[in-house]
């Protein structure tokens, strides 16, 4: 018995404390590639609330809903079983038990999916959705999107919030698309952040106590270390 409460004494004492880490950020900061590095390099669970939103976006285009309707996107909002698999070295999405992780990325997913994430019962959905999957990762999580810090995990051991410039940003994702067009890629980006700050439910926002890194000068392995350090930093703290 006492054996027994030694051995826990002594696991407890070692391993390190679930923590969990919210990053927010623009599209194109680098948030997906920076938390799941630093999830995978941390032994953390790594949760995409983006490809959420995407995935209950595709199955209203799939599902007859019309997406520019707020009212009728709040009657579907319940609908679709969303589950994610949250391991940062191959993380899932499912709806309705079919893999939607390629069919999320599409154009024209993109183009829709800050109307239907903008509906306040979309978030509802969602948000509840997030929080019992942070509340299950019991080593600890990465969980990155817009609203994490503000909204989601208001309560998370340490926030960041990534940022770079547009020309930057855009940059970025034209090196994912061979002879895609800098410009439009540009003003798509701009676009999409004007919409997701400017709802009026939980915005794509900083939050007051999180960290800002400008990731526009450093390279995808500086912001992970940085982001490494800043978690280890925290943890030593605590
Ligand atoms: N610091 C960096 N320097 C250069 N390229 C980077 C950097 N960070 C990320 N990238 C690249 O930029 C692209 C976008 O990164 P990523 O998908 O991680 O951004 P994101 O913030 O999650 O975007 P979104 O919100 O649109 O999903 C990827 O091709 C990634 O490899
Ligand atoms: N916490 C979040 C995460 C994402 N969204 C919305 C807004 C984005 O434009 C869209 C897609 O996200 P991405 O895959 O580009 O990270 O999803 C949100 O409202 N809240």
């Amino acid at each position: 018995m006492s054996t027994t409460v030694e051995t826990v004494s002594a696991a407890a004492r070692t391993a390190p404390a679930a923590v969990i880490v919210a990053i927010d950020g623009p599209s194109g900061t680098g948030k997906s590639s920076t938390s799941k590095a630093v999830a995978a390099q941390l032994g953390l669970s790594y949760l995409d609330t983006g490809a959420q939103y995407r995935a209950i976006t595709w199955w209203m285009l799939n599902n007859g809903v019309d997406v520019s309707d707020p009212s009728e996107i709040a009657t579907a909002a319940a609908k679709p079983v969303i589950v994610s698999g949250t391991d940062p070295a191959g993380p899932t999405i499912t709806v309705d038990g079919e893999d939607a992780s390629g069919p999320i990325r599409t154009q024209e997913v993109t183009s829709k999916v800050s109307a239907v994430s903008a509906v306040p019962e979309v978030r509802t959905r969602i948000t509840a959705l997030q929080r019992s999957i942070a509340a299950a990762a019991g080593g600890g999580i990465v969980v990155e999107g817009r609203d994490i810090g503000t909204t989601v995990l208001p309560d998370a051991d340490i926030k960041i919030f990534l940022t770079a410039s547009p020309e930057a940003r855009a940059a970025r994702r034209s090196g994912e698309v061979k002879g895609s067009d800098l410009t439009a890629t540009r003003e798509a980006l701009i676009k999409r952040d004007a919409a997701d700050s400017g709802r009026t439910t939980s915005p794509l926002a900083k939050a007051a106590d999180a960290v800002e890194v400008d990731t526009t000068e450093l390279t995808l392995s500086q912001v992970i270390e940085c982001v490494v350090t800043l978690v280890g930093e925290k943890r030593v703290a605590t």
